[in-house]
């Protein structure tokens, strides 16, 4: 039994398309990673397979649970670690909730609001490991985190793995999901527009390039097929995965 099917799972917000007809599968034991920038649609995909989000077609599974039914999804939400995109927006409820709990047994009391973005996150990670889930989804685990702290993340999340534990974690970073993830879905404008492993993806390598520019450009210029790790200001720099004689978007 797959920890995760997702099949042609999409979720509207009105009008604005969040994800569209997204189909995947996370095997047990193994870490999926969600690459994409911003606005590609991974906080959307995590939510709605959570159940925190109805999604407008198409369904899901998690643990074997089917994730539109909420009895189901609260039954194998009792099983899953979930780490919030910005866990200062939950604060009031999962990471507060924990954080008073800790405070409690010291005798000491401390308000989420007064933390570091950083600590926040220290203290939702700790929250979603805690109880040693069977299934990890985690939204853009390490920002906010230096890297000694990216480190630590790193070998907690091994260690549940080997553990048997599955992830699914999202980030816009390639290096990140590199280094954590078996097999990579890269996420562009609410579809899932490629999954590939990342021995493949490691052995077309990737081309670092840095671009001046002349006049102003927007990210939408930039955001191709082949294109990871897109910075745009006075110079544009990405990571170029496609291949060379091929051209842009091709
Ligand atoms: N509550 C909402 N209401 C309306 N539109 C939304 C809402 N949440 C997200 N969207 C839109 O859905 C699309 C996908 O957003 P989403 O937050 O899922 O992307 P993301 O890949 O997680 O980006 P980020 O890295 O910025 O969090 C975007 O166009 C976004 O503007």
């Amino acid at each position: 039994m797959p920890a995760i099917e997702c099949r042609g799972l999409s979720k509207y917000y009105g009008d604005v398309r969040g994800i569209e007809d997204v189909s995947f599968s996370v095997d047990d034991g193994e870490v999926f990673g969600f690459l994409g920038p911003n606005g590609a649609g991974k906080t959307t995909a995590i939510r709605t397979l959570l159940g925190f989000l109805s999604p407008t077609s198409g369904g899901a599974t998690l643990l074997g649970r089917d994730a539109t039914d909420p009895v189901e999804s609260r039954r194998a939400r009792e099983r899953i670690g979930f780490l919030p995109g910005d866990p200062g927006l939950d604060r009031d409820r999962t990471a507060g909730a924990f954080l008073d709990h800790q405070a409690a047994l010291r005798g000491e009391s401390s308000r989420i609001a007064d933390l570091s973005r950083g600590n926040r996150q220290k203290v939702a990670l700790v929250a979603a490991f805690i109880h040693d889930p069977d299934l990890l989804l985690l939204d853009e685990p390490t920002s906010g985190l230096d890297p000694l702290l990216q480190e630590e993340f790193a070998a907690l999340v091994r260690e549940r793995v080997d553990d048997g534990a599955s992830v699914l974690l999202s980030s816009h970073v390639l290096g990140e999901v590199a280094a954590l993830c078996d097999r990579v879905g890269v996420l562009r404008q609410g579809h899932l527009v490629a999954v590939e492993s990342v021995s493949e993806l490691r052995s077309r390598g990737g081309k670092q390039v840095r671009v001046r520019v002349a006049e102003d450009v927007e990210r939408a210029d930039f955001e191709v097929r082949g294109i990871m790790n897109l910075r745009v200001g006075d110079t544009v720099s990405f990571t170029w995965t496609g291949g060379v004689a091929r051209g842009v978007g091709g």
